[in-house]
């Protein structure tokens, strides 16, 4: 049995009978509202938009709402297991923190990226580290704690850089390679257009890169002493139009358990599986990519089906403990917080990123309990049906 994630909620009763308000929001309406008077409006912006006119980001969020719960009696579900292995790892919660290139800029000392891996650490809850950080892969591992986190590549047209930074990855202890698919390009984005800030953004975000023994031989002069060459010299390798035939060099590149990111049709799942990847993480990239497209959630059982029993972890529009019950109700064996974890951050630095965690969960063990789906295995494409 997993600890009983609900009593969080009576730690909150407590707190506010003894007269102290619990200092974060509860729903994310308010977190996000509260997180956008509290982020510089640049980096607002760039974390809250997304592609288009961002159809396909609401979309993601709504089509929980087309799936309902429902209830069971006399089960007697007081004790639940929301517990989750993955790749031999037993984790306390089917929660994972979803790569966030900018969150280190997201936190008010600008390294955010230590205090998401700080929040994994006191959580349980692993964290998805992106390329595009802070701060250096080898210390947001090093905040871990007991909870294995993932890195997830941007693989760069230049192999060997990539290759160097799986190698870190690796000798940092990292548990798995999660590669993203979707986003060798950039997606229209018409709200960083407007703020023109993007690049600058990025450009703080590329330690990995600087840092990189092997990315700096291709350096004509150190980072320090020409830092615009070097941008320009990493602008020049980001985007990886990757193909199908770069899947066996991707799989030799580790041992290690290698998931694909971006995955939402079933031919590409199954194909993937037949490639030898060990993971697959179905996402829309919480609609910043492609407009237009379905929403995640819609393309979930489909994914989960061609899977044929490979790990399947989902992100796109979670915002409550309800969706991610629904979304393991779908077949999703992990289930992944992205913007929501930022606007913690911004409020509360760990202890606001621990609190979004510690609501999610206790709002999914208490709709477990209250239901009457005791544990994971419990829930499944049966426990709903359409609203009409
Ligand atoms: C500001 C921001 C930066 C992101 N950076 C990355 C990244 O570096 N790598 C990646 O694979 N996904 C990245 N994503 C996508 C997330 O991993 C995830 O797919 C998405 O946030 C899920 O949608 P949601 O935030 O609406 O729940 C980013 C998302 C946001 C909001
Ligand atoms: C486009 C990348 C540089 C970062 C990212 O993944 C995102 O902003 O969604």
């Amino acid at each position: 049995m997993s600890q009983p994630f609900g009593n969080y909620q009576n730690e909150i009763y407590f707190d506010g009978l003894s007269g102290v308000l619990p200092p974060y929001p509860m729903v994310f309406a308010e977190l996000e509202e509260r997180a956008r008077a509290a982020l510089p409006p640049g980096i607002w912006s760039y974390v809250a938009g997304g592609a288009g006119d961002e159809h396909t980001q609401r979309a993601n969020v709504t089509a929980f709402l087309q799936h309902g719960l429902i209830p069971r009696m006399f089960v007697g579900a007081a004790q639940r297991d929301l517990t989750v292995s993955l790749f031999g790892h037993t984790y306390p919660s089917p929660l994972f923190l979803c790569p966030i290139g900018v969150i280190g800029l997201c936190a008010q000392d600008g390294h955010g990226d230590l205090a998401t891996a700080r929040a994994a650490a006191r959580t349980g809850v692993p964290m998805v580290a992106s390329t595009l950080s802070v701060d250096p892969l080898e210390s947001v591992a090093g905040e871990f704690g007991g909870t294995p986190g993932f890195f997830q590549l941007y693989t760069p047209t230049d192999r060997e850089v990539a290759e160097s930074l799986v190698r870190r990855a690796e000798k940092a202890g990292f548990a798995g390679i999660v590669v993203t698919l979707d986003t060798w390009v950039t997606g229209w984005r018409p709200r960083d257009l407007r703020t023109s800030n993007f690049p600058q953004l990025r450009g703080h975000c590329l330690v990995n890169y600087l840092d990189d023994p092997v990315f700096r031989t291709r350096l004509a002069r150190p980072p320090a002493e020409d830092p615009g060459g070097a941008i320009l010299q990493w602008a020049g390798m980001f985007g990886n139009p990757l193909t199908w035939a770069d899947l066996p060099w991707l799989r030799s590149l580790t041992s290690l358990p290698l998931l694909v990111k971006g995955l939402c049709h079933p031919d590409d799942v199954r194909r993937a599986a037949d490639g030898g990847v060990d993971g697959i993480y179905c996402s829309n990239h919480g609609g910043r990519q492609a407009n237009g497209g379905l929403p995640a959630l819609d393309c979930l059982p489909g994914v989960v089906e061609a899977a044929n029993g490979l790990p399947v972890l989902f992100d796109s529009g979670v915002r409550s403990g309800v969706d991610v019950v629904k979304a393991l109700a779908l077949g999703a064996t992990a289930v992944g917080v992205g913007r929501p974890y930022a606007y913690g951050l911004a409020l509360g630095g760990v202890d606001g990123i621990v609190h979004v965690l510690r609501s999610l969960l206790a709002e999914a063990d208490l709709t477990m309990a209250v239901d009457g789906y005791p544990t994971i295995a419990d829930l499944t494409p049966e426990a709903l049906r359409p609203v009409s």
